[in-house]
């Protein structure tokens, strides 16, 4: 186990493409990081820089103290677990977990005794003798898993282990990887685009936009404040709405329409405010603005509507017990509002 200390690293690739610019981040034994983005935000070449599959450019990578710049990705006590699995397919499972295990001498007893116990923690036992053909991508995904914990690493690298999987398979292997890791204390810095499995897998989750870091944070602080309108409409589900607002004594107004007064800390003029479609609350007996209704979602425990306030399109969560009705009047709780600045899209105030 170890921590790893990134320090201002760059990659830039043959022909100038600036893939990551300048990323500094220190990771602790035994933490979960989650590096989360669109895609070519940078995330794989960063993590690939961790394992020692691609040099860097400038900067240092230090895993438990050692600066590993130079240092052989073999030499460097990593696991990485692919989205492919990479097993080799001529090989039973028994002897895809034993091969680096065998290559590094590792005596036969050892070798053993390290199979089956990963074997028994990730429930493959039964398949020991099988070819990775007969079985299912799960299983496979497990197998994987187990090459990597068998090695006794000092970090496990991921790199989008399930994207290939169904949805459903997806929830319950991402429950076990997150159950597995606390369970070893392994470091562990996981690769995905998929902003749940960020939020449900990481200690803390790292957002890259364009090569550098928008925001690191733990889960639940990202998802309540987010450093910009980038990470805001990123980071959710559905995304925050963003919508161009004027700010006056306290007052947020939205295309002229006052949704929201008594708002502190706001210096008066033209922001872009962010309101969670949860934050958006429908209001009786005639207060509030109108929401036209344009279309609905029914997602069974909430329904969606996506509507607008003065053109300007939002989405708000409802229960859907609550009667549809073509308009509706809403309000904002004045103290769930997010204000990013027009231009820059960074945060401003709370
Ligand atoms: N070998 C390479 N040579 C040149 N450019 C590359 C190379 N690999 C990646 N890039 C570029 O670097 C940028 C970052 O790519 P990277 O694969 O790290 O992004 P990513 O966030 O992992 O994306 P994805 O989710 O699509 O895998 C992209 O613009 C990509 O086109």
């Amino acid at each position: 186990m170890s921590a790893i200390e990134i320090a201002a690293v760059s990659k830039v690739y043959a022909g100038g493409v600036r893939a990551v610019s300048d990323v500094s981040l220190s990771i602790a034994d035994g933490e979960f990081i989650v590096l989360v983005g669109p895609s070519g935000c940078g995330k794989s070449t960063l993590l690939r820089m961790i394992a020692g599959l691609e040099t860097i450019t400038s900067g240092t990578v230090a895993i438990g103290g050692r600066v590993v710049n130079e240092v052989d990705p073999a030499a460097r006590n990593i696991a990485m677990v692919f989205q492919n699995y990479a097993l080799y397919p001529h090989m039973s499972v028994y002897d895809n977990l034993a091969y680096g295990l065998r290559n590094r001498g590792v005596p036969k007893a050892d070798i053993d005794a390290r199979v089956a116990e990963a074997a028994r923690m990730l429930e493959i036992a039964p398949f020991l003798d099988r070819k990775p053909r007969q079985l299912s991508g799960g299983q496979r995904q497990r197998v994987a898993m187990g090459r990597a914990i068998v090695r006794k690493p000092d970090a496990f690298l991921f790199d989008e282990p399930l994207s290939n999987l169904d949805a459903k398979l997806r929830v319950s292997m991402r429950g076990e990887i997150r159950q597995l890791q606390r369970r070893l204390g392994v470091t562990s810095v996981y690769v995905t685009h998929d902003q749940l499995e960020a939020m449900t897998l990481a200690d803390r989750i790292v957002v890259l936009n364009g090569g550098r870091i928008e925001q690191v944070g733990r889960p639940l602080d990202v998802y309540h404040s987010p450093a910009s309108t980038f990470v805001a409409s990123f980071i959710g589900s559905p995304a925050m709405n963003l919508a161009d607002a004027e700010v006056a004594g306290g007052a947020v107004a939205i295309g002229g329409q006052v949704v929201a007064s008594g708002v502190g800390g706001i210096a008066d003029g033209k922001l872009t405010v962010g309101l969670r479609a949860e934050d958006i609350l429908p209001t009786p007996n005639g207060a509030g603005v109108p929401f036209a209704v344009r279309y609905i979602e029914e997602l069974g425990a909430t329904r969606l509507v996506h509507g607008s306030v003065e053109g300007r399109h939002l989405t708000m969560a409802l229960s859907p017990d609550l009667p549809l009705a073509d308009e509706i009047r809403i309000t904002v709780a004045a103290d769930r509002l997010h204000f990013f600045d027009g231009e820059s899209g960074r945060r401003v105030g709370r």
